[in-house]
């Protein structure tokens, strides 16, 4: 291990951008639901002392020669350091070799975004208007600066637990700070669900007929973010189904039927969304090969960079 090299958050930063992100992400989901990739249901260990988790992600991509794992940490009551911190180590896929460690927390925020973005492109219905970001955090920032690549907003609302997190978000985006959910949801066409809270935010009765709904938070068997009676009643899209079955209570405890891996839809294998009025809902877990594959990116747009 003479040669491994360390890539920064600050170069990660100074590299990605969601233009080159959000193709990259499409294939990702698209080769996963191919199952070109090899991945197990990720490993978490959680940390009862702080209310925090540990969970190991591997995967491995022959086609792309990508082997590699996220290593993510997940505490949702830090105050002074980010709830969400994550390294990526990449090895050489013909002879095992670790390589380049990749810092994970700018991925994660991005490529998590990014995934929402595809899975909006494939099921939203054209032309949407009104964003609704519930939570205020890493990745409500990050789903607007996403999903502001593919559609331009005519309005943006913003809804979190901390008013003064809410008001300064609203005034960075230029949109509105909401004094509850369901002002922020009534009439929204794409509503973001980014929070760690671990019982429902989002209920049936507030979404418009029509809506596409990223469900992002609640990553645990008993965790929510989305009224069981919704979850019921949507057209509901998974990145993965095991990883949907094992881990996301919204869908687990809800009992609500998977209509098909996001993925599938980008292959073809399913139509997406049938008609103009169903709400769409995608479920996102989060999947090791969006971050070995978007870990490459960032060593393949450094390298380019370089070299130039
Ligand atoms: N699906 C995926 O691939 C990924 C999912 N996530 C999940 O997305 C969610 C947001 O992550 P970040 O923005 O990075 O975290 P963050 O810590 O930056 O923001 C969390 C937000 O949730 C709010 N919140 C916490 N408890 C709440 C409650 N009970 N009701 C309403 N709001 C509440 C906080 O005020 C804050 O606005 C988390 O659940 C996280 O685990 C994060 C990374 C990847
Ligand atoms: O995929 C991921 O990195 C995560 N999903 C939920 C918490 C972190």
């Amino acid at each position: 291990m003479e040669h491994m090299k360390f890539i920064s958050a600050s170069q990660v930063k100074n590299v990605l951008t969601f233009e080159s992100l959000i193709p990259q992400m499409e294939k990702a989901l698209a080769k996963f639901s191919d199952k070109k990739v090899v991945q197990p249901v990720r490993s978490v260990i959680p940390v009862k002392e702080s209310g925090g988790f540990f969970g190991l992600m591997p995967s491995l991509c022959s086609e792309d020669n990508v082997l590699a794992t996220k290593l993510v940490s997940f505490y949702p009551n830090n105050k002074d350091v980010p709830t969400h911190n994550a390294v990526i180590a990449m090895f050489n896929a013909s002879n095992g070799v670790p390589e380049v460690i990749v810092d994970g927390e700018v991925i994660t925020a991005m490529r998590t975004a990014a995934v929402s973005a595809v899975a909006t492109k494939f099921l939203c219905n054209k032309n949407p208007k009104v964003l609704a970001l519930l939570g205020s955090g890493v990745q409500a920032r990050s789903h607007y600066q996403a999903l502001s690549t593919l559609y331009t907003f005519e309005e943006i609302r913003v809804w979190g637990r901390t008013k003064a997190n809410v008001d300064s978000l609203a005034s960075e985006l230029n949109g509105t700070a909401c004094h509850t959910a369901e002002d922020a949801v009534k009439g929204a066409d794409v509503i973001v669900t980014v929070t760690s809270s671990t019982v429902p935010i989002l209920k049936k009765e507030w979404v418009k007929p029509g809506a596409h709904i990223n469900a992002v938070g609640a990553c645990r068997p008993d965790w929510q973010e989305i009224d069981p009676e919704l979850m019921r009643s949507v057209s509901l899209f998974v990145d993965s189904r095991d990883a949907a079955l094992t881990e996301s209570g919204d869908v687990i405890l809800s009992k609500a039927d998977i209509e098909a891996e996001v993925g599938e839809v980008i292959l073809g294998k399913n139509g997406g969304r049938k008609t103009a009025t169903e709400v769409t809902l995608f479920k996102s877990l989060g999947l090791a090969i969006e971050d070995a594959l978007s870990a490459k990116l960032v060593c393949d747009l450094l390298s380019s960079s370089n070299s130039s």
